[in-house]
């Protein structure tokens, strides 16, 4: 059987530099290209890729992705920086390309994945829900894709469910003190030196808290997903936005 033939992109980053790695070790895979920031996008057409794995920073992805899409190579994704009018943009390149796929993970682990399924399960039977999310220092965004998609989740759910808006007293005080308000969903980002990627979904109603929370301790907790997601993108044409759809989670 013939092997899938994989580009990563921002390969000497923390996680790319990782992804070359699995990628090398994957029996069913051959890294045919590993490009860093300035190095030339045609690389991967010469080498014959077809999928790119793109870590890069939400400056570069778009550009990369435009690329990939007007060459058929599927894409996935883990960069964050997603909007809905980005969304938009690259599902306009998708529908000029429709046999091109592109996964788009927040997360790539299965703890974190699982985290976003159990909060949004949970969402509807407190009042109170806040996320916090902490990450390494050199992390450039915040609030992470993690939280930020884990929020719209919860937010979602509240708003099937019908539930009232979360109570909060809070009249006076300083700028930034209750977090960012995701779709209504107070989340708070932690930098610190130590730490990798890891959230808690904070939940509470009367008399009880609920806390689900979830450690990335090492990069190598992000390469399964990659894997799997590089092995389903190539026969899943569009956009898939969540490495659940690839997990059969129900
Ligand atoms: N989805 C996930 O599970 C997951 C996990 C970890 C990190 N991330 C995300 O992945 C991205 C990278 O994270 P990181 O910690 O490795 O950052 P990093 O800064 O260590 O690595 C990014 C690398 O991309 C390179 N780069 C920038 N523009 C480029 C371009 N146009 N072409 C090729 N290379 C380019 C940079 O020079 C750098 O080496 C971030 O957006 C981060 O949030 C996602
Ligand atoms: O280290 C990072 O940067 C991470 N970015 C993603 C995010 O923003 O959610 C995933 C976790 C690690």
């Amino acid at each position: 059987m013939s092997k899938l033939r994989v580009a990563v992109l921002g390969a000497k980053g923390r996680i790319g530099s990782e992804a070359v790695r699995a990628v090398e070790a994957a029996e069913d895979m051959e890294l045919v290209a590993a490009l860093g920031r300035g190095d030339k996008l045609e690389t991967m057409v010469e080498a014959g890729a077809e999928v790119a794995v793109e870590l890069t920073d939400p400056g570069s992805v778009m550009g990369n992705l435009d690329f990939c899409v007007r060459h058929g190579i599927h894409g996935v994704v883990g960069t964050t920086g997603w909007t809905d009018e980005r969304l938009a943009q690259l599902r306009g390149w998708l529908d000029g390309s429709p046999r091109t796929g592109v996964l788009i993970a927040p997360n790539f682990s299965i703890g974190a994945v699982l985290t976003m399924r159990f909060a949004r399960q949970a969402a509807r039977f407190f009042e109170s829900v806040e996320v916090i999310e902490l990450h390494h220092p050199n992390k450039v965004d915040a609030p992470s894709g993690t939280a930020a998609r884990t929020a719209q989740l919860i937010a979602e759910a509240r708003r099937e469910a019908g539930c009232a808006p979360q109570p909060d007293a809070t009249a006076t005080g300083l700028d930034g003190a209750r977090g960012a308000s995701v779709d209504e969903v107070p989340v708070h980002s932690v930098r610190l030196r130590g730490l990798l990627a890891h959230q808690e979904v904070l939940l509470g109603g009367e008399g009880e808290t609920l806390t689900i929370r979830h450690d990335s301790i090492h990069h190598s907790s992000f390469m399964p997903g990659i894997l799997l997601g590089a092995r389903r993108v190539v026969t899943t044409p569009g956009l898939t936005f969540g490495l659940e759809h690839f997990l059969d989670l129900d």
